[in-house]
């Protein structure tokens, strides 16, 4: 082990200095496997010692690398061991089968996943998911090295065990014994990764409080509302209604209202907008009891957005439950859209603001939705929540965290820079309270049939993740 520790020093597959990692930690040290490949003899040293730990801890059928860098360690415990591989795409393809996981295999077998390096264990994760949407049973990964950053106890609320070649401490030790680098540094890394150790999927409280309690913060009356219409509808789907006339979206409304919590339009794509529609499509939303949300996502100065608030051709302050607003003009944006302190629409419309896109290369980055989050806190009167796809470090339990993107396809995306996850995901990993499902249901045979998936697997996985933290 002191021999591998070294070697991988030497072909700088572990580096220091200062790295930001995919959580956004600053980290002193950095692990770079791909490097791997290159070295045949080290690539064979880490596949022979990888499959000890597998041998040692399970039966085998088949083994599932997580893209890209375990890929060629898989390929090669594989071939060595005649134990038959399966191979995991990132995205499905556009064309053809559009599998994600590609191979011969049975339901029910067992699949070991291996990895090259775990942090929190999102990754193997991903790949687990995937693998069980298929009935294949998966109950070990076996992972070059383990951080020691909360994956393995993430991994084993999720049932997977993880066995590691190496902890970061031992790695560290061998190159101190070694001479390779000197006791500060070596006590620099190990102060980072001990204090690094809570598991990081667990680090917004937010979402392991119950929806009572969520509700019982809440400021606005519009998120009380919506907390208590999913518990009394054991929903929290959310349909985005993209259609273009408001007669197909009011016959939408009208039969799949029962299912859902909220309907989301664009009022501007509609060909038929008329105010006396509008409010039969209130109606319709009073009788079924969901809100309405107008995705009009606003984003100019105070003045010129107040006024498409409340009037033009669409006068939405007067049907809107829920408008969603770019935090990008700054909070007097938003605070001014309702007008003064009297303004009625103040507390019977909430905002939710645009942290994060679902789109390829969207501009909102963590540090956006992190700064645009601070707009939410100085605008609380008016704001229920956000749209976002990933769980801010810290927000309010009184917010709504509505997710985009959402599809139960094994379509990663759509040709124009939609990028999609299943409802499970979307919760469990990404923090989404509200899923906002477009197409995957507008676009199906069997409306109710199809809101009906989705409601009983968003609550599943919402109810989930609060009993089971
Ligand atoms: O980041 C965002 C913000 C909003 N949307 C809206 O959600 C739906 C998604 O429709 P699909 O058919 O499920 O792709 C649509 O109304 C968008 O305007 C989003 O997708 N991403």
């Amino acid at each position: 082990m002191d021999e591998l520790a070294v070697k991988l020093f030497d072909i700088q597959a572990v580096k220091f200095g200062s790295f930001t990692l995919k959580s956004g930690q600053v980290s002193p040290i950095y692990f770079d496997f791909r490097l791997i490949v290159s070295y045949p003899a080290i690539l064979e040293k880490v596949a022979g010692l990888l499959w000890k730990k597998c041998s040692n801890n399970a039966t085998v059928d088949l083994i599932c690398g997580v893209p890209y860098t375990a890929l060629p360690i898989a390929t090669l415990i594989s071939v060595t061991n005649r134990v038959p591989m399966l191979l995991r795409r990132k995205e499905a393809k556009e064309y053809g089968t559009k599998k994600l996981i590609e191979g011969d295999f049975r339901p029910g077998m067992n699949c070991i996943i291996v990895e090259d390096v775990v942090t929190t264990g999102t990754s193997v994760l991903e790949t687990a998911i995937e693998l069980r949407k298929l009935g294949i049973q998966v109950t070990h990964a076996i992972v070059l090295l383990d951080r020691r950053q909360g994956g393995k106890e993430n991994l084993s609320k999720h049932g997977i065990e993880l066995s590691s070649v190496f902890h970061v401490e031992e790695i560290m030790a061998s190159l101190e014994k070694q001479s390779k680098v000197d006791h500060k540094v070596a006590e620099e890394v190990m102060n980072f990764i001990r204090g690094n150790r809570q598991p990081i999927l667990n680090r917004n409280p937010r979402l392991h409080v119950s929806l009572e309690e969520r509700r019982s913060s809440c400021k606005h009356p519009i998120a009380s509302r919506l907390f208590d219409l999913m518990l009394a509808k054991k929903s929290n789907l959310c349909v985005a209604a993209d259609l273009t006339s408001l007669d197909d979206v009011i016959t939408l409304a009208e039969s799949i209202g029962p299912k859902i919590v909220v309907l989301k339009i664009h009022v501007d794509i509609l060909e038929d907008f008329s105010l006396t529609k509008i409010m039969q499509l209130k109606e319709v939303a009073r009788a079924h009891e969901f809100l309405l949300m107008e995705d009009r996502k606003f984003a100019d100065i105070a003045n010129t957005v107040q006024q498409q608030f409340h009037g033009g051709v669409y006068r939405i302050s007067e049907w809107a439950d829920l408008i969603t607003a770019h935090p990008l003009p700054g909070p007097e944006m938003i605070t001014h859209m309702f007008g003064d302190s009297s303004s009625d629409s103040r507390r019977t419309c909430g905002c939710v603001l645009v942290l994060e896109m679902s789109t390829k290369n969207a501009l909102t980055n963590e540090d956006y939705a992190k700064e645009a989050a601070k707009w939410g806190l100085i605008a609380s009167d008016v704001v229920t929540g956000f749209v976002g796809q990933s769980a801010p470090q810290s927000d309010f339990p009184g917010w709504v965290q509505f997710t985009p993107g959402v599809n139960s396809s094994s379509v990663s995306g759509d040709s124009k820079g939609q990028q999609y996850c299943s409802p499970a995901k979307a919760v469990l990993e990404r923090g989404a309270d509200i899923i906002i499902v477009g197409r995957g249901l507008i676009k199906s045979p069997d409306v109710v049939a199809t809101a009906e998936t989705y409601r009983s697997e968003g609550w599943a996985a919402l109810t989930q993740r609060i009993t089971n933290p």
